[in-house]
């Protein structure tokens, strides 16, 4: 039986309330991050870290650059999430609006605002695209990740990567390398799907602009038509944790997309979290 990398999770305002019943499934302190979507309130955000926080686990609010609209807002919305879930993580990325609707046109941007220093964080999550970005050149996103982990180290913050979903082995692997061999060693979350409905994970990668390549669709069973069906994913954990072992990477891990949401995905994560 070999063993997996310990996960992290992704939630939204809306669903956060659905942990409850899967949280005991996950280690003491679980990341949980809760994505920034255009369409919920920094209120729905808000409740969904104290949940995340009354369930013993750790989370982990994305800021959308490109989404906040002054450095009020950027209060607005984190000064609750200090004073009541007293946070110590935060993801910081660029934000998919084609223009930004206020000051902040992307990460970089944020972080050099000092706002994070009034939060006393200790770790900053950014992320990484082993697959690439539809609108953003790869040699761009990694000069950026470079610039980020060096200014974060600089501040005294710890850094973490998680990943964008992604879905081949052969690109995962080959952009930790560029990671590693860019002298870069912080912990890296790999975002993989659960088990989820074929139907679902292409809705959803739709939406965050990645490919499923046909080399992947095959690999993992997933037949776009068929409405019902399961994609495999399991072959995808089993398959990178190996290839992970082999090449001997360390500080690697997974964070779980469950698009079908935690109800849903409950049984599959019993069976699958089990020792
Ligand atoms: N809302 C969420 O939960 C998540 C969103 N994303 C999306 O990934 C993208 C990049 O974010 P980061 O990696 O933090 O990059 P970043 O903010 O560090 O920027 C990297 C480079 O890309 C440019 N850039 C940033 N956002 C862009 C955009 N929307 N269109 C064109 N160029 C852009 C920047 O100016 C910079 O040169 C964003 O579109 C972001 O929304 C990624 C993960 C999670
Ligand atoms: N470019 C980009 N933009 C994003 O907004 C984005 C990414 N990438 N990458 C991954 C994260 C995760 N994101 C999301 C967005 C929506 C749901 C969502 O609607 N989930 C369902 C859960 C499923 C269910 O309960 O059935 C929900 O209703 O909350 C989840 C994660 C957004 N994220």
């Amino acid at each position: 039986m070999f063993s997996l990398p310990p996960f992290s999770l992704e939630t939204t305002g809306k669903s956060a309330h659905e942990l409850a019943s899967v949280a005991d499934l996950f280690a003491a302190h679980t990341p949980v991050n809760i994505a920034f979507l255009g369409n919920e309130s920094h209120a729905q955000r808000i409740q969904a870290a104290a949940t995340i926080k009354s369930l013993g686990l750790e989370p982990t609010p994305i800021i959308s650059s490109r989404r906040l609209q002054s450095k009020e807002d950027f209060y607005h919305y984190v000064d609750p999430l200090v004073k009541q879930s007293h946070i110590k993580r935060l993801m910081v990325v660029g934000g998919d609006p084609k223009q930004p609707q206020g000051p902040y046109n992307d990460s970089i941007g944020l972080l050099k605002s000092d706002l994070l220093k009034s939060c006393e964080l200790e770790t900053v999550v950014i992320a990484g695209y082993p697959e690439g970005h539809p609108h953003i050149r790869s040699q761009q996103l990694i000069e950026s990740l470079k610039w980020k982990v060096a200014f974060l180290k600089q501040q005294n913050v710890k850094v973490e990567i998680t990943t964008q979903l992604a879905f081949c082995t052969e690109s995962i692997v080959k952009w930790i390398e560029t990671i590693r061999s860019s002298g870069i060693h912080e912990p890296i979350r790999i975002g993989v799907p659960s088990s989820t409905r074929v139907k679902t994970l292409s809705y959803f990668a739709q939406q965050f602009g990645v490919e499923i390549s046909a080399a992947s669709l095959e690999k993992y069973a997933m037949d776009t038509t068929d409405e019902t069906l399961e994609a495999k994913t399991d072959a995808l954990y089993q398959e990178l944790t190996q290839t992970i072992k082999r090449h001997g990477y360390e500080n690697i891990y997974f964070h779980l997309y469950t698009l079908d949401g935690m109800v849903k995905s409950k049984a599959w994560l019993e069976n699958f979290l089990r020792p």
